[in-house]
């Protein structure tokens, strides 16, 4: 029999013994095998074997062969068997036995031990089973006895249990199909899980990211925190020592504040003191003041009216001062006005600058002042002379601007609006300024423009003021005079091409006419133009243009500058090799009236004077020079001459002089700059340049006098044309008389005078010899000339003397007088008009148009000089320039009154001049004693008819 079974056999009296055995140790186990020995026979056995517990080691040995004997083991229960086993093992460790050794035995006791609990846990689990055993049986019982009844029961019932488990069926399926749906579900929550996770993982990285950044900047806000505390605690323990430091200074000076008031409470009461005693004294003293204050009252009174009496006084002399200053004002205007009337040549004097290169930094001149003194004196001189004084009109310092300059310049040069003539002209030694004065340093710079351009520009504005009342035209000419030829500046393909008619398409015929009379009169008459012109031609005038703007005006300068004559010296980089003149020609009309203002301005750039041996010049500047210097101290006779008040100027003994004559001498009015170089080496010329120039400013030229032609004047004009054209014949008629000479025809009267025979007709100079007694008025004109006399017997008509003096007197005051300045050679057609031969007759024209003026007599007496009969010829009679040149139409049809010559031309009367009349009668005994007798008569005549009128 197995343990198995045994189990089952002794399960009911057993199994709880086994248990509390397995609880209660040894002595548990002793009594759990108790219980089982109980049970059966074994036990019997067991328990009468420890009865005889005395005898241990016997009794196991004994019992061990009882086991053996029985040889029923098989019977008894395991338990049963165990628990022999293990009382034998019990007894045998506790008695020791001998026989099983110790550690054996020990281990057999554990051995047993865990059998034993395995046999208990084994029975345990039959036990459970039997159980479940005996359950399912009672389930299956009652389901046997269930189907039983429903066997036994009604076919209704079984329905129900169909249904019921139709119903069953259905729920499971719609239970399996929940269930599908929710492991779908599942599945999908899986998936969203998942996918959460992912998010939840990636959060969970970026937290920790943030979180370690977080971490970072948390430790270093800590560290920072850190600092800054430190260093707020730093700051405070600063602070607290300060706020030590200045209680301990508070109370320090609150101590010495105490100490202080204490000191000051001290004084005060010292001063109160002080101020109480003084307080005494002071009222002694105001009482003394008070008597003295009556007296200084009345001290003051007597003062004030001493003022009083002084104010007044001093008022009436600042009156006086004040006068002082206004009547020298005055008195300069008047000296101005004075000189104006006198017609004084006006002089300005400008002094360069010391130019750049100049070592030589020491001046000559040592004072300038406002009034036009000038004071020059020589530094380098070992001892020094006393200042040389001039005085002049105006004196332009080193810093004078060319605006300041032309300035004072203007008024002049405007008055050629109003119908003056004007000259300005320059003067100087080389290299001081002349033509920076006179043309600027640069025409593209309007600051550095100097008179020329700022005067046409001037010219030009004014005329666009005045263009409602008075319509101007203006001409250009410019010439220049080198090496004693004229020569046309303006000469310019290019631009003749520009102004094809005359160079002056502008102009109206009568103007143009009168234009080129004045051109040819200016130049050609003054027989500057016989000489020859630098390419071989004759130049018949100067080149002359109709301007419009100041742009023409520099393109014309431009050409004219360019052509003029330069070189280079050892004193002027550029020095001027010859004169220049540029001319300006104004022609206004007179919108209301129909006047006719005419005013023509000379500017003169001279060239300089120099002393050879500085200049250094050679070859062809020596040349120049010498021609240079020649022509200037000709001017400087001329000047002289007037200054002097000399009946002889000598005009002609330079082109120069010729040129200026009409300035020098005429009506115009006409300015002198001096300039001056400063420099020490230029001492000797500064002091003869300013010699001169203060002779120029005593020179009186005459009252200038405005040329402005009314209508009757004009119509005069044509009418003097036509009695040109008389003239014109009887000059014909004289060719034929000196043929008639030659054969021996003619009588000795004749041949000497040969305009005053008649040849048949009527004749203007038969005319003119009226009786004497006829008119006292007209002799008187006449009354010195011998000739005229002669004249007067020889002729008729009254009427004649009347209509000649009207006409004399219309052209003394025409501008023709003032523009020809008595200009008197001329050359027409090719005859040679012999000087000495027809003076007379020539003069007479001269006078008859008008062109003799108060130098006559000296220019035909500078004519009759050698040097003039060089080249001074003339080829025909004015009478035939105005004729077949000027004014061709009016030659045409005065002709034919010519033809009708006994037809009385009418003139009307121009109002007579009372110095005139006294002039007329001034002696020329001077000038006469000169002349040698051949010419006095000529000349004689001539001063009669036309007294110098500079000298009125
Ligand atoms: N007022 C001034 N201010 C500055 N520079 C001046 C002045 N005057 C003259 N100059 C200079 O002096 C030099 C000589 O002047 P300019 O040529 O005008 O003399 P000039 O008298 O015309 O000489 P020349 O007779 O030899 O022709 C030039 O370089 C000129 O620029």
């Amino acid at each position: 029999m197995d343990l198995q079974s045994e189990v089952h056999v002794s399960e009911n009296g057993g199994l709880n013994s086994l248990n509390e055995a397995r609880n209660g140790g040894v002595s548990g186990k002793i009594e759990a095998f108790n219980g089982l020995a109980e049970g059966s026979n074994f036990s019997h056995v067991l328990q009468s074997n420890q009865s005889k517990h005395g005898h241990s080691r016997s009794l196991s040995a004994s019992k061990i062969s009882e086991l053996m004997k029985l040889g029923n083991l098989e019977s008894a229960s395991t338990q049963s068997l165990f628990s022999v086993v293990k009382k034998i093992l019990d007894e045998s460790i506790e008695k020791k036995n001998e026989d099983i050794p110790q550690r054996v035995a020990s281990v057999l006791k554990l051995v047993v031990q865990e059998i034993e609990q395995r046999v208990s846990k084994h029975a345990d689990n039959m036990k459970k089973q039997n159980n479940l055993c005996k359950s399912r049986e009672d389930r299956y019982q009652s389901k046997i006895r269930a189907l039983e009844t429903l066997a036994n029961g009604t076919t209704e019932e079984n329905e129900v249990v169909m249904n019921q488990l139709q119903q069953m069926k259905i729920e499971k399926t719609k239970t399996e199909e929940r269930k599908k749906l929710e492991e779908q579900d599942l599945i999908k929550l899986r998936k969203e899980k998942d996918t959460y996770e992912i998010k939840i993982s990636s959060l969970k990285e970026e937290l920790t990211l943030a979180k370690k950044n977080s971490e970072k900047i948390r430790l270093q806000l800590e560290a920072k925190t850190e600092e800054t505390k430190d260093k707020l605690q730093k700051k405070i323990l600063e602070l607290e020592f300060f706020l030590t430091d200045s209680r301990n200074k508070v109370k320090e000076l609150e101590d010495l504040t105490e100490s202080k008031f204490m000191r000051w409470k001290r004084k005060e009461n010292a001063y109160n003191h002080f101020i109480d005693s003084q307080f005494g004294s002071l009222q002694e003293l105001k009482l003394a003041s008070e008597s003295i204050k009556h007296e200084v009252l009345k001290m003051k009174n007597v003062y004030a009216e001493e003022f009083y009496h002084f104010g007044v006084n001093l008022k009436g002399l600042t009156d006086a001062a004040k006068d002082y200053h206004s009547i020298l004002e005055e008195n300069r205007n008047l000296y101005n006005e004075v000189q104006d009337l006198k017609g004084n040549i006006r002089v300005y004097c400008r002094v360069r600058p010391f130019l750049r290169g100049q070592s030589e930094k020491q001046t000559t001149i040592q004072y300038i002042g406002e009034n036009g003194e000038l004071a020059v004196q020589n530094p380098s001189k070992p001892v020094k002379d006393t200042p040389r004084l001039f005085k002049f009109n105006k004196v332009f310092a080193p810093a004078a601007t060319q605006e300041e300059v032309f300035l004072d310049t203007q008024p002049l040069i405007r008055s050629v609006l109003d119908g003056y003539n004007v000259c300005i002209f320059a003067y100087g030694q080389t290299g001081s300024g002349k033509t920076y004065t006179m043309t600027g340093p640069n025409a593209a710079s309007i600051v550095d423009w100097g008179v020329n351009y700022r005067a046409l520009n001037d010219l030009f504005n004014i005329s666009q003021n005045r263009r409602s009342s008075i319509s101007y035209e203006i001409c250009v000419q410019m010439v220049e005079i080198y090496n004693e030829q004229v020569r046309d500046l303006l000469r310019n393909d290019n631009l003749h091409k520009r102004y094809p008619f005359n160079m002056c398409s502008s102009f109206s015929l009568h103007s143009l006419c009168t234009m080129f009379f004045i051109v040819s009169f200016d130049l050609h008459t003054l027989g500057i133009w016989n000489t020859a012109q630098p390419n071989g031609l004759a130049v018949p005038d100067a080149s002359m243009y109709p301007v419009k703007s100041t742009e023409d005006v520099l393109e014309l300068m431009n050409i004219g500058l360019n052509n003029r004559a330069v070189g280079a010296t050892a004193l002027n980089e550029r020095s001027s090799r010859s004169h220049s003149i540029l001319t300006i020609h104004v022609r206004g009309t007179e919108l209301e009236t129909d006047g006719v203002l005419r005013g023509c301005l000379h500017l003169v750039d001279l060239a300089g004077s120099e002393r050879v041996d500085r200049s250094e010049a050679t070859g062809n500047r020596l040349r120049e020079a010498q021609h240079i210097n020649k022509s200037l101290s000709a001017l400087g006779d001329v000047i002289y001459a007037l200054a002097q008040k000399s009946p002889h100027v000598p005009y002609r003994n330079s082109k120069l002089t010729q040129v200026l004559q009409s300035s020098l001498g005429g009506q115009a009015k006409t300015l002198m700059f001096v300039q001056l170089n400063p420099d020490v080496q230029s001492y000797s010329e500064t002091v003869s340049t300013l010699k001169f120039a203060e002779r120029v400013s005593g020179v009186e030229l005459g009252a200038a006098r405005s040329n402005k032609e009314g209508r009757g004047v004009r119509e005069l004009m044509e009418q003097v044309a036509s009695l040109k054209d008389s003239v014109a014949k009887k000059d014909e008629e004289i060719g034929r008389l000196r043929l008639l000479k030659t054969n021996g025809t003619v009588e000795k009267r004749e041949m000497s005078s040969p305009r005053r025979h008649s040849t048949g007709a009527p004749r203007p100079t038969q005319r003119l010899s009226g009786g004497k007694t006829s008119s006292e008025k007209a002799a008187s004109d006449f009354d010195n000339s011998s000739e005229y006399s002669d004249r007067q017997s020889e002729a008729g008509s009254q009427q004649s003397i009347h209509e000649f003096k009207h006409h004399k007197e219309f052209f003394k005051q025409s501008r023709l007088v003032a523009l020809g300045g008595g200009q008197n050679l001329l050359k027409h057609n090719g005859i040679k008009f012999d000087l000495a031969d027809g003076g007379i007759n020539f003069h007479e024209d001269v006078e008859l148009l008008g062109f003799g003026d108060a130098d006559s007599e000296e220019r035909l007496s500078d004519i009759s000089e050698g040097d003039l009969s060089m080249g001074t010829e003339t080829d025909g009679s004015i009478s035939s320039i105005v004729e077949y040149t000027l004014f061709p139409e009016v030659a045409k049809s005065s002709a034919e009154i010519t033809e009708k010559s006994n037809v009385p031309v009418k003139l009307p009367r121009p109002p007579t001049k009372k110095g005139q009349s006294g002039s007329s009668k001034m002696p020329l005994s001077k000038s006469s004693s000169k002349i040698p007798s051949s010419k006095r008569a000529t000349v004689g005549s001539s001063s009669a008819f036309k007294p110098p009128k500079k000298r009125q």
